[in-house]
């Protein structure tokens, strides 16, 4: 559905040359939700604002679609812009506009009739959960309605593409989760693609297919989310990561312990399916020597499954101890010995 060849964006600056987007290639398959991580700076915005030609690359093609968006004509470009269209973090409503008026503005410029437009609203309120608040202005809705509000129209026309520009990033977690939901329930429903961006792991947990991650403008590590949460390879991805499997009231306890007991072994295991991690610590418990003291344990809901992940602290000779490592390391769980010397 979007593929990105060798593309870069550099901006001229005053203080020299930016590359924003530094020779990217990417592809996304039609009806995926596929989500670009990374940190302030990265270049996540000016990628996806290229998928739309809301900036146009220094070198290499955007294709979506079918079309090289590269070379199309303004007119050309305007009628595939109905096939992608774009959520924004601030939601950019028209704010002397009532909810159903906002909806109604793509539709106006797209020339369909009043009568259609009435029709297609009211369908576009009823998917985003609006219903009763059409003829509310902006100001009067809470952020997350707001975002319901961009949602519909963005989907106004019917478009195949729907980029995410930081959609929940002004958003409580509660708010951010019904958002959240929502792009689900619209990607199955619609069969549409969803492009996002985010600097949330957690957005990338709840709803992504696969994910790729951003820094100094180039993707450095790519993959189905389930594939990157078990086996990150670079640093940065490790610290996304962490933002799931180990909040910082873990990594404050998990040091504590260790200085109680200097000679245990704290162990991080990370399975995918509900139970995975289960047999492995029988099995330790009943092969070696060692006392397991379950620490703390977690099990979140991706796309592709379910995600867990479990410390636990080893207690007992430093053989038995190394040899039970050596075993759970061949199981069907990953394993890592867990240091913050
Ligand atoms: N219009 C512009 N002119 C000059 N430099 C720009 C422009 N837009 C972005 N940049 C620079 O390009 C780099 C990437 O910025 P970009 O906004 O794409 O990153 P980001 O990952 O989306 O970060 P953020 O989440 O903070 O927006 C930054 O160094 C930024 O300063």
């Amino acid at each position: 559905m979007i593929t990105l060849d060798a593309v870069k964006k550099i901006f001229q600056t005053k203080d020299g040359a930016v590359n924003a987007v530094d020779h990217v290639d990417l592809s996304i398959e039609q009806g995926e939700i596929f989500g670009i991580i990374g940190y302030s700076g990265a270049g996540k915005s000016t990628l996806i604002r290229m998928l739309n030609m809301l900036e146009r690359p220094t070198s290499g093609d955007v294709t979506v679609a079918g079309k090289n968006l590269s070379q199309l004509s303004n007119r050309e470009l305007r009628k595939a812009r109905q096939e992608i269209s774009m959520i924004f973090q601030h939601f950019n409503l028209l704010w002397s506009r009532t909810v159903k008026e906002n909806i109604a503005f793509p539709l106006e410029i797209a020339g369909v009739p009043k009568e259609e437009r009435q029709k297609r609203v009211d369908e576009l309120i009823k998917l985003v959960g609006l219903e009763g608040r059409g003829e509310s202005y902006p100001s009067q809705l809470s952020g997350g309605q707001k975002q319901r509000v961009g949602i519909a129209r963005a989907l106004a026309n019917n478009p195949k593409v729907l980029l995410c520009d930081e959609a929940t990033s002004a958003l409580d977690p509660k708010t951010t989760d019904s958002i959240l939901n929502l792009l689900v329930e619209i990607n199955q429903k619609l069969d549409l693609t969803i492009v996002l961006i985010t600097h949330e792991m957690h957005v990338i947990r709840k709803i992504c297919h696969r994910v790729a991650v951003m820094e100094d403008g180039r993707i450095v590590e790519q993959g189905p989310v389930l594939d990157v949460f078990r086996h990150p390879k670079e640093f940065i991805t490790k610290d996304f990561v962490k933002q799931i499997t180990e909040p910082e009231e873990t990594t404050d306890m998990i040091k504590q312990l260790a200085s109680e007991k200097p000679q245990s072994k704290i162990v991080q295991l990370t399975f995918v399916g509900g139970n995975a991690e289960q047999p492995v610590i029988t099995d330790v418990i009943r092969k070696f020597d060692v006392q397991v003291n379950i620490l703390q344990g977690k099990v979140s809901q991706t796309q592709n499954g379910p995600y867990g992940t479990l410390f636990i602290q080893l207690e007992g000779a430093d053989q038995e101890v190394d040899e039970a490592v050596t075993y759970m390391n061949g199981q069907k769980v990953e394993v890592e010995v867990i240091s913050y010397e």
